[in-house]
């Protein structure tokens, strides 16, 4: 584990050293959350947090950051405070995997105030690229609708771990697997992937490169077959070596082609035709080439022959949507709900110490809309539930008692600093993603335009979060 422990910002480390002198040790609660879905999708996929409990977990200033910060001027009360340092508070969170909305609190920390306060920067570098990933991943598959979507990012990912957590991610978000060697040691998940033009090149012909590659790797056996012609050398080279393969008694799990240039609807399409007329139907076809989710739509829509999606840089870097913008508020503070003002309604805080409540239609199972209340509220499944628009307080829905049920989403996972929460794999994370997304009405997945889940505030949070905008205006 490395130390990361000074990847925070300057900024929390001086705020800190403020919160040490005076004697601050009063609780705070944060909450995390986002204001806008990447890409204009439906919802975000939560992921990160594994990596969260691995850095709470190993959170201590060894001598040499003690010494590091003494350079940089902090005195030595507070540096005596960061050699016993270790985090005493609690952390709630929704599960890995979950599918989750912008506005609503998606981790929680309440600990003392210098704690929680130098948790933020970390907490959010660890979720807005892991969210950003595991949803864009989420989208891709969409796309792909059952057809299976292999990570091939790392070469084009923002250096080591992005690559590394970015494709941990993009399982996470539905990916049957990543080229990543790395990421399928550390996180057991399926590691694939074919060959490259370099591999065709070395020979002195494509023949005798698929030859060698079959005799190497007759059970994954995906021959690139773009280097030079793909239908009029490559397919046939192919097909050639198949033949062979089969002459030779060799049943293999797994073969077939990947293109990665040209027309890949009209070459998979021909391919397709030659292979099944050279017997080979269990063939697949692999495609490559700056895929994205709008690509497969619409290669999908020209029917495209292609079973396996291997898609790198715009899965990777989140190419059109690069950043999710979680943020960490603090909510209260010594007791006493808190709330940030602004201008644009958008940005207001919701005060209070609160939880977050899914709401799913009995029947159907989906999910109706998502509740935020104060923690302390209780929110029963045994009356009318009558939601209202936070904004528009007159557009109202009441959900009949016994048509729907809740859930509370955020679990605990530290308490008094104590890890109370054990963290599935990431193939369970994978696995539970999916039953997350089922739980979502089509109309919220497609990927243009989908409809607006609604995220609304309790009666009491709405009337708290009145009084403390008409008190908080009266101060200025
Ligand atoms: N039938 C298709 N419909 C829509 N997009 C396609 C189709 N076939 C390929 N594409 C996409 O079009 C883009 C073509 O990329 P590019 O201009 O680099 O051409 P190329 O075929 O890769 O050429 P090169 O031989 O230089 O690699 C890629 O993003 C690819 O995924
Ligand atoms: O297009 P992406 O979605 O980013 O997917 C990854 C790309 O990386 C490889 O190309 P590259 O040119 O790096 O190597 P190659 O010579 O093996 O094709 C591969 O052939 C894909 O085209
Ligand atoms: O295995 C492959 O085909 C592969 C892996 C990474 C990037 N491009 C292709």
């Amino acid at each position: 584990m490395r130390n990361l422990s000074l990847l925070t910002d300057f900024y929390q480390l001086t705020m800190a050293q403020g919160y040490c002198q005076k004697g601050k040790t009063e609780t705070a609660v944060f909450d995390l959350f986002y204001r806008e879905n990447p890409s204009n999708n439906g919802y975000a996929i939560f992921a990160g947090l594994e990596q969260i409990i691995e850095f709470v977990e190993n959170l201590r200033f060894k001598e040499d950051d003690i010494s590091y910060l003494k350079n940089q001027g902090f005195n030595d009360k507070f540096l005596d405070y960061l050699r016993n340092f270790k985090f005493k508070g609690d952390i709630y969170s929704v599960p890995e995997g979950s599918v989750v909305f912008p506005k609503e609190p998606l981790l929680k920390v309440e600990a003392p105030i210098l704690q929680a306060q130098l948790l933020e920067t970390p907490l959010l570098n660890l979720i807005n690229h892991q969210a950003l990933i595991a949803t864009k991943a989420a989208r891709i598959n969409e796309a792909a609708k059952g057809k299976n979507v292999l990570e091939f990012g790392l070469r084009r990912a923002h250096g080591p771990d992005a690559g590394i957590y970015g494709a941990r991610a993009a399982v996470i978000g539905g990916c049957v697997g990543t080229s990543n060697v790395l990421t399928g040691k550390k996180f057991g998940v399926k590691v694939s992937g074919t060959h490259a033009h370099s591999w065709v090149m070395s020979f002195e012909s494509e023949l005798e490169s698929f030859r060698t590659y079959a005799d190497n790797f007759p059970n994954n056996c995906i021959l690139l077959v773009d280097t030079y012609d793909t239908l009029k050398s490559g397919v046939p080279n192919a097909i050639k070596v198949f033949k062979e393969m089969k002459e030779k008694g060799i049943e293999s799990d797994l073969f077939g082609i990947r293109l990665d240039s040209g027309d890949l609807a009209y070459l998979s399409k021909e391919a397709r035709k030659m292979l099944d007329q050279a017997g080979f139907e269990d063939a697949v076809i692999v495609a490559s080439n700056n895929l994205d989710e709008n690509i497969i739509t619409s290669l999908n829509l020209q029917g495209a022959e292609i079973d396996l999606y291997g898609v790198g840089t715009r899965l990777i870097t989140s190419y059109d949507s690069p950043a999710f913008g979680a943020v960490y508020k603090m909510s209260e503070y010594s007791d006493q709900p808190k709330i940030k003002l602004s201008d644009n309604i958008e940005k207001m805080t919701n005060p209070g110490d609160k939880k977050l409540v899914r709401i799913y239609d009995k029947e159907s199972g989906k999910i109706r809309a998502d509740l935020i209340a104060l923690k302390n509220e209780e929110i029963s499944e045994n009356e009318d539930l009558t939601l209202f628009d936070a904004r528009d307080t007159w557009k109202t829905t009441t959900l009949k008692k016994g048509s729907y049920q809740l859930r509370d989403m955020l679990e605990p996972i530290f308490k008094n600093g104590q890890l109370v929460y054990d963290s599935p794999s990431v193939l369970e994370i994978k696995n539970y993603a999916e039953k997350e997304k089922d739980s979502l009405g089509e109309e919220y997945k497609r990927l243009t335009n989908p409809h607006i889940m609604k995220v609304d505030l309790s009666d009491k949070l709405f009337d708290l979060k009145q009084r403390l905008i008409k008190k908080n205006k009266m101060k200025k």
